[in-house]
């Protein structure tokens, strides 16, 4: 968690650092005694509220003292337009003269506040119903198209039924003809002979020809398959001398050995029948797919959408519409906006105008619109203009497999540190060059969680993922967690088998390990670049750097430098002397000193420039990280970094996104829910669990879910052993999935990052509630519930045994409050011991009713006492949840 410095926050703030001090110790209970303390931002930000409270107090007080305000000032105190006081104003049924001039008292004030309240709140739901009614056009069609598919389906399937009886009617002759008499079955192949008019020697040489065939195939290790074939005879023995007694009548060895390689053949026929099947259902499916996608697509044409950017001018939204410039300003003027033909309109009123002419409309963001620029702009236009552009690395793995030492031994490889000097400074990612000329971009905070915050965030940065794992230690939790975050982004991986300077190293094993995760070393077949490493001495570094060149040309990474820049916020702080400062990887374009630019929720213009080497520089060309001063507030890392045509534009854009800064948060709490699961075609999960039986058996359990759904494709994002973590809360933020949890439960700081980022996590302690639950939200049948909401959790520090009560934890508070006769359970590492009740609970000697964060206190669990120092209880308890809709 970050801290910020006490005397930083009383200069934010404008108060004493010891007032500060004293409210800390209130909090809390520490006391402090310097200014240069760090304290946590969640205290920070309890303080900010209460201070920045005290302003907003102030601002009333001064309002109030003034007799009577003109609703000119007002609005502008307001910030709300004329139309809108006006309207509050008849709402509350003013009856005087209403006009900029007109003076209102502090009671009318205070009632034209609240009438506005009320305006923006039906506006809310008016906006609310309107897109409701989109949504419910645009699932009228894609329900009619539905339709229609499946009526074609089911007259497909009658097909394939049809077939699928002929099949087997076939099948059943011929296993009829198997099971006659043996005797009969010698005329019957006789008599096949006969028919087919081939002589004994061509079907031995047929015969040999298929065994030839199939050896071939098989390429079993020459032993193997002299024992099969040993096998194989005794069998034929065994037949032979059955056949014997039980026919009396002899067939040659030959013959069965013939009507055995028959039955082989026909089997293998089968399976290929099956395989090329399966391959062709799923043909049939994609297709369908693209069809139905491409139907939605025409009537979404038909429908004419448009899609509104953020940033739009009168002559912008004609030229969209193909509409005179006149009516547009026309229509405006009947909402009361007198615009003129280059004046920025609020890309509401824009989508409201669209409506007004037959439209679809949809907002776009900015960056969505630049970069769809920039997409087709690569694709059709200025493919003379595009340059190869460096790749993007992000080095992952094991916690010790040595992941910074590599990333420190790169660095030193650059061969521009004779030119320019040694990279020195940490800027979240830096750039070398090799002997070759060529560039490469390396993330410099080693491992996936800070990759995933970025991912979480929308951005896409890296292109290559660099999986380190040490040959000494094999395959670990995290190089699991890793490859999935690897492969949930979709980068190509390139594992650095590292540390083979040890003595204990053993890279086939690590091979052997990895292969089981579907990366298979180039050597056995497969396509995963292995190099095996050391980090700490740099030997075949150079190789390393080369394959990861190699699978960079395959990605063909190309940029246009001569445009506006594009980008990513890798990482950002608020430095004392130079005010926000971030790191900005450009990913299109070439950002230049003086450029103005929007980077989430903030603005600013590129004051200076530095590179990894600390040094000046002027612009950064695509596939470079720069630190950069200038912003107006500090960008939060995975912010998108677009260059603005001019300073309005820019600080324009950033203020409409602070605005919708509360819908966005309402529109990640919209992200995956188990509620919402109806209808769903794909559905990611993530699953933690207590041991390795029950992971394989809920992973099990899920893909015959997913069997019995046809239409829903279950995808395991990732699935590991232990409690739920931060990292998987941002896979899952990253790849919009939910998180089961099979006996585990969530750290605090997990179930923070979960609130915050809007992530589902579901526990259960019974798999078949597991199947229970998902099929019922399957069908969208999930009953009113309780939902279980945590109250806090508490560290048990030691133990005391009482005799005939018990044992008592004595716990430290650190989330939340534990409240007595709340729920709770006993984490031991993650892992769910105990469910059950907190019995008692106590201060000192004292029974109370609760316990707040940052207290010691006393517990007692219901019936049970095994009870250790390390173990953390979690309070909860249930809460009766509204479903929507
Ligand atoms: N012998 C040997 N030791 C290595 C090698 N690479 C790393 N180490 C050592 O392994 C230890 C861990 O290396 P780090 O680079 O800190 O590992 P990491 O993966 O970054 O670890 P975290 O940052 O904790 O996740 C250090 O003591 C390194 O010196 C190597 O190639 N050979």
């Amino acid at each position: 968690m970050s801290k910020i410095k006490l005397s930083d926050l009383a200069k934010e703030l404008n108060v004493d650092w010891k007032t500060l001090a004293e409210e800390i110790e209130n909090i809390t209970g520490k006391s402090i005694k310097k200014s240069n303390v760090k304290i946590e931002e969640e205290i920070a930000d309890i303080l900010r509220m209460t201070y920045g409270q005290e302003e907003e107090i102030e601002e009333e007080v001064v309002e109030e003292k003034e007799e009577g305000i003109k609703l000119f000032d007002l609005t502008h105190q307001l910030n709300v337009s004329f139309e809108d006081i006006a309207e509050a104003l008849k709402m509350i049924d003013f009856k005087g003269e209403i006009s900029n001039f007109t003076v209102i008292d502090k009671a009318t004030v205070k009632k034209v506040k609240e009438a506005l309240k009320e305006l923006e709140r039906k506006r809310e739901e008016e906006r609310k119903k309107e897109e409701e009614k989109k949504k419910r056009k645009k699932k009228f069609i894609a329900q009619k198209i539905e339709e229609k598919k499946e009526i074609q389906e089911r007259e497909e399937k009658i097909q394939e039924k049809k077939e699928e009886v002929k099949k087997e009617v076939k099948e059943v002759q011929e296993k009829e003809k198997k099971e006659k008499p043996k005797i009969e079955e010698k005329t019957i192949i006789e008599e096949k002979l006969k028919e087919k008019e081939e002589t004994k020697e061509e079907q031995k040489k047929k015969k040999e020809k298929f065994v030839k065939e199939k050896s071939k195939i098989k390429e079993k290790p020459e032993k193997a398959k002299h024992k099969e074939k040993e096998k194989k005879e005794e069998k034929v023995e065994e037949v032979v001398s059955k056949e014997k007694t039980e026919v009396g009548k002899e067939l040659t060895k030959e013959e069965i050995q013939e009507r055995k390689r028959e039955k082989e053949e026909l089997e293998a026929l089968r399976k290929l029948m099956e395989v090329s099947n399966k391959k062709k259902k799923r043909k049939k499916k994609k297709k369908e797919e693209k069809v139905k996608k491409e139907e939605i697509e025409e009537k979404e044409e038909d429908l004419k959408i448009v899609e509104i950017p953020e940033l739009i001018t009168v002559r912008e939204l004609a030229d969209l519409l193909d509409l005179p410039v006149n009516t547009i300003m026309a229509d405006l003027l009947k909402k009361g906006i007198l615009a003129t033909v280059n004046q920025t309109i609020d890309p509401e009123i824009a989508m409201e105008i669209a409506e007004e002419h037959g439209f679809l409309a949809e907002l776009k963001s900015e960056e969505e619109v630049v970069e769809s620029k920039i997409e087709t702009q690569l694709e059709e236009e200025d493919k003379e203009n595009l340059v190869e552009r460096p790749p993007v690395v992000v080095v992952m793995g094991h916690v010790d497999h040595g992941k910074t030492t590599l990333l420190d031994t790169i660095r030193k490889t650059d061969v521009a540190a004779r030119e320019k000097g040694g990279i020195t400074q940490h800027i979240g990612a830096y750039k070398i060059k090799l002997k070759n000329g060529k560039e490469i971009t390396f993330l410099d905070t080693p491992g996936h969680e800070a990759f995933t915050t970025l991912r979480a965030r929308g951005s896409k940065v890296a292109d290559v993922a660099v999986l380190v794992v040490a040959a000494d230690d094999g395959v670990r939790p995290q190089t699991v967690e890793a490859i999935n975050h690897a492969k949930s982004a979709e980068l190509p991986i390139v594992v650095a088998i590292n540390k083979i300077d040890k003595p204990g190293a053993d890279p086939e094993r690590v091979k052997r390990e990895l292969s089981q995760y579907e990366l298979i070393p180039e050597e056995w077949g497969g396509d995963t670049i292995m190099v095996p490493v050391s980090a700490k001495t740099g030997q075949n570094l150079d190789e390393l750097l080369e394959n990861i060149l190699l699978v960079s040309e395959i990605l063909d990474l190309k940029a246009n430098p001569n445009k506006p820049a594009v980008g990513t916020i890798i990482e950002s702080k608020l430095d004392k002397q130079r005010g926000p400062v971030a790191t900005v990887l450009v990913q299109n374009g070439t950002l230049k000193i003086g450029d103005y630019f929007v980077a989430g929720m903030t603005w600013g213009k590129v004051r200076a420039m530095f590179d990894e080497r600390g040094k000046n520089v002027k612009e950064a060309m695509p596939g470079t990280p720069v630190e950069i001063l200038g912003f107006q507030e500090v960008p939060q890392s995975g912010d998108g970094f677009v260059v603005m045509k001019s300073e309005k534009d820019a600080r324009t854009l950033a203020e409409q996104r602070k605005q919708k800064y509360e819908e966005q948060l309402l529109a990640k709490k919209a992200r995956l829910r188990l509620e919402a699961l109806e209808g769903a075609k794909e559905i990611n999960v993530i699953i933690k669990a207590d041991v390795q039986g029950s992971l394989e058996a809920i992973k099990k359990t899920l893909e015959e879910l997913s069997e019995k759904f046809e239409d829903v494709s279950i995808n395991i994002i990732h699935a590991g052993l232990g409690g739920i973590t931060e990292s998987d809360v941002m896979l899952a933020a990253a790849s919009d999935a939910i998180i089961i949890g099979f006996n585990v439960r969530p750290d605090a700081t997990a179930r923070n990052a979960a609130e915050e980022e809007g992530v589902q996590i579901k526990t259960y302690g019974i798999i078949y509630d597991i199947i229970e639950d998902l099929e019922k939200a399957l069908k969208g049948m999930l009953e009113p519930e309780y939902e279980e909401k945590v109250l806090g959790l508490c560290d048990v520090k030691a133990i005391f045994k009482v005799k005939g009560a018990g044992t008592v934890a004595g716990c430290y508070v650190t989330d939340g409050v534990i409240k007595r006769n709340a729920k709770a359970r006993l984490l031991r590492q993650g892992v769910v011991i105990y469910d059950g009740e907190i019995i008692s609970l106590k201060r000192f000697k004292d029974d109370v009713k609760e316990v707040a964060k940052g207290f010691e206190c006393g517990l007692m669990l219901k019936d049970f006492n095994d009870i250790k120092p390390g173990d953390v209880i979690e309070a909860y308890e249930l809460e009766e949840i509204q479903r929507e809709g």
